[in-house]
């Protein structure tokens, strides 16, 4: 009999296998984990993270040691391995058990030797040129639309920040000032609060009482660019999981939440109870939805290519086939957005996409398209006149405030109805 290996090791090369082999994304992975417990399951889901943000690293130290690429379950177990010897794990267990993880494999059985031998090799020389190797690079289904986007040094540096991964950042219900404090975080210049170790979310003061959701710096910004939203009737047209239905009700919005997707939704309901906050929620397609309201937030669906950072499996599920699709849904999903508008009602379109077509291009065409809607300047606490798109809208990048931590790439502009 075999002997076992570590549940989070073999987890961890469960989820590896998933997003490489069947484009599904670790969000979506969740029956690998169901049987384990909290900490196990924590480690197998950051493991699993980091050797996809190293992946390419790993894949350039180990095509020395392979004559021929193994099939994509045995490369994975190599991966883990290498990541794990090359960042100061220790030598006899790692190797151990990643040869336990390949011996309980109907299909890996056979190659226990190879992951032997090539890991022993990882772990004699591996760990001194890992910190010379570059920064991975994105994969080129999404390198190459982002080169002509944005040019040659604006893509490593993009890159470099995705490496990096994120910090968490956190919107406070009430004075974010106040919050920074408590927690024992920094207060960036847009209001959000950041924290660098965070350890256990759950943990943190003020997690029960819902004095504040998870929301990185960037994601804040569209819902503040709605102004002064007390007492109005505002439609969140895509809410879930609902840290902008969330500001928004807390600002003291009348909030109608509204997702396609029922799951989904239960998320918002969970957040509206721990923050205390209320919003009327309905179940459906945004472009079935009918009324008018005061002001819209229109969060598209998207590629999400700005959230690399925190989502390092993104590149590597899917090769961006479904992008085309999504750009049609955003201009149908503004159109109709936009004819649920009152009058001098605001619109805020936002994605988090690093992809201009899902960005500027979208608010340029709407523009053109439409002679009810005109583009309005934001101006909110903390933005930097370079974020500012030739359209009139914002454009936020993983590379900016390098030196504070990062942020997620998005696009947001304000439309307002003439
Ligand atoms: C970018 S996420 C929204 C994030 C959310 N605004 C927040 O801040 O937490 C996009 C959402 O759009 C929803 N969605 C996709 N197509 C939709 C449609 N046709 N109608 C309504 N919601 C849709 C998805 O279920 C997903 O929850």
């Amino acid at each position: 009999m075999p002997q076992q290996p570590s549940p989070a090791r073999k987890a961890a090369v469960d989820l590896l296998d998933q997003v490489l082999d069947e484009g599904r994304p670790l969000s979506e992975n969740v029956a690998v984990l169901e049987k384990l417990g909290p900490s196990d399951r924590a480690a197998a889901q950051r493991l699993a993270a980091d050797v996809l943000r190293n992946m390419e690293r790993a894949d350039r130290l180990l095509q020395h040691h392979l004559r021929k690429k193994p099939t994509t379950r045995v490369m994975n177990i190599l991966r883990l391995g290498t990541y794990e010897l090359c960042t100061g794990g220790a030598a006899h267990g790692v190797v151990s058990d990643c040869v336990n993880v390949a011996a309980v494999g109907h299909h890996t059985q056979g190659a226990k030797g190879l992951v032997n031998a090539v890991l022993r090799k990882i772990a004699a020389k591996g760990p001194d040129s890992w910190g010379d190797l570059r920064v991975p690079r994105m994969p080129k289904w999404l390198r190459g639309p982002l080169l002509e986007a944005w040019g040659a040094e604006i893509v490593p540096a993009m890159e470099t920040a995705h490496f990096n991964g994120a910090p968490l950042d956190l919107t406070a219900k009430g004075d974010p000032a106040a919050l920074a404090e408590v927690i024992g975080g920094v207060l960036l210049p847009t209001g959000s609060v950041r924290l660098a170790d965070a350890g256990q979310v759950t943990a943190l003061p003020g997690f029960e009482d819902g004095d504040w959701w998870v929301q990185d710096a960037a994601a804040a910004l569209p819902a503040k660019l709605l102004g002064d939203v007390a007492g109005k009737q505002v439609l969140d047209l895509c809410a879930a999981p609902g840290g902008k239905t969330l500001q928004l009700a807390a600002a003291g919005a009348e909030v109608t939440a509204l997702d396609l997707s029922a799951k989904r939704l239960g998320r918002v309901r969970d957040n509206l109870r721990r923050a205390r906050l209320e919003a009327a929620l309905v179940e459906g397609d945004a472009l079935e939805h009918e009324g008018l309201y005061d002001a819209i937030l229109l969060d598209a669906p998207c590629s999400a290519t700005g959230t690399i950072r925190r989502h390092p499996d993104l590149p590597h599920a899917h090769e961006g086939e479904r992008i085309a699709d999504l750009i049609g849904l955003q201009a149908a999903l503004l159109d109709h957005a936009l004819d649920m508008l009152k009058p001098d009602g605001r619109l805020v379109f936002a994605t988090c996409s690093l992809i201009p077509d899902e960005g500027e291009c979208q608010v340029e065409e709407v523009l053109e398209r439409r002679d009810d809607v005109a583009i309005v300047a934001p101006d909110i606490p903390g933005l930097e006149e370079s974020w500012r798109s030739e359209e009139g809208g914002l454009r936020l990048r993983p590379d900016f405030w390098a030196d504070k931590g990062g942020m997620d790439g998005f696009y947001m502009a304000i439309l307002q109805k003439t």
